[in-house]
């Protein structure tokens, strides 16, 4: 159905003795036989491994909270990540799901934020203990310091869970208010998918939607009402879709789909940096919940929240 990343993987640097240690500390207080595995992913980073007992699989960084690999039971890798994408913290994941936070973009700070250049931590793990369904999920918090205040003054509370449900991969953000003044913020989840060929991709769910098209001018974006019924790739696309309905498709061209369910998110962006990224272009595209037609605006003590469930469906 959907095809493995193909790209090879440059083989783990080996990590720093404290790295290590840290990994299997983590496994030991959070690592779930079976279920929830703690261990290095590349560059000895420490990621989490999701196992759900039908087969499938996904994998979560703590650096920048990214889902970098969502695998079905077949083997199949649904996400995508980009070959120029480094695993040494020199700059944030370039693939999978990356987290736009603080700020979507283009704005006052760095391009999407800082939540995805960030270590998360892992507050909790669990595994459903009901027999038939023992959904692994784990949950990662990211909160202000000196360098967050620095580019946004406001003191936060992220979580983030990433469950695995059968075969789906569902994820829940929570931004709490932990200060004592209210703040606005845009956000996105960035989602790369792998696709058969970026010219045979659609998506569909977004007709009737006004748009905002960011390609001639990303500070100026132009304003239109999407007519089609499947958005098709023949050149760039990149834009967002205001208040978006709670589902959206992307037909990946093999005859699956990624249904893409989600609450309180609001907008939907769409993103193909065709021949800018000619290495790699045609093999994804970034279908993204977000929120930043509107800002979120949260009072002291208050918390905003969405949800996102992707499904692979035959079509
Ligand atoms: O930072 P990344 O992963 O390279 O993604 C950049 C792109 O991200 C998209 O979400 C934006 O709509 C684009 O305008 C932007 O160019």
């Amino acid at each position: 159905m959907l095809r493995k990343i193909l790209e090879k993987r440059s083989s783990p640097l080996r990590a720093a003795a404290v790295a290590e240690q840290s990994v299997s500390s983590l496994q030991e207080k959070y690592g779930i036989a079976e279920h929830v595995e703690i261990t290095e992913g590349q560059g000895g980073l420490p990621k989490v491994v999701l196992k759900h007992s039908c087969g499938s699989k996904a994998e979560v960084y703590l650096y920048g909270a990214v889902v970098a690999s969502w695998t079905q039971p077949s083997g199949d890798e649904v996400l995508y990540v980009r070959p120029d994408a480094k695993f040494d913290k020199s700059k944030p994941i370039s693939g999978g799901i990356p987290h736009c936070f603080p700020q979507f973009g283009p704005g006052a700070m760095q391009q999407h934020g800082f939540a995805r250049n960030l270590d998360w931590d892992i507050s909790t793990s669990s595994a459903d203990l009901q027999p038939d369904e023992k959904d692994p999920s784990v949950e990662l918090t990211l909160t202000d310091n000196e360098y967050t205040r620095a580019m946004w003054p406001h003191a936060f509370k992220a979580v983030y869970t990433v469950t695995l449900h059968g075969e789906q991969l569902r994820t829940d953000l929570r931004i709490l208010n932990t200060g004592d003044q209210p703040f606005d913020f845009t956000a996105a989840l960035h989602s790369y998918f792998e696709v058969l060929d970026i010219e045979v991709a659609k998506v569909r769910g977004l007709q009737g939607l006004t748009f905002l098209d960011k390609v001639p001018n990303p500070e100026k974006p132009v304003e239109g009402t999407e007519q089609r019924d499947a958005v098709e790739f023949k050149g760039p696309v990149d834009s967002v879709y205001l208040k978006a309905k709670d589902y959206v498709e992307l037909d990946v061209g093999t005859g699956a789909a990624i249904a893409i369910s989600s609450s309180g998110w609001e907008d939907v962006v769409v993103w193909s940096p065709w021949d800018a990224m000619k290495d790699c272009y045609k093999s994804f595209c970034c279908v993204e919940n977000a929120k930043f037609g509107e800002p979120a605006t949260v009072q002291p003590g208050d918390s905003w929240r969405a949800t996102q469930d992707l499904a692979v469906i035959d079509l």
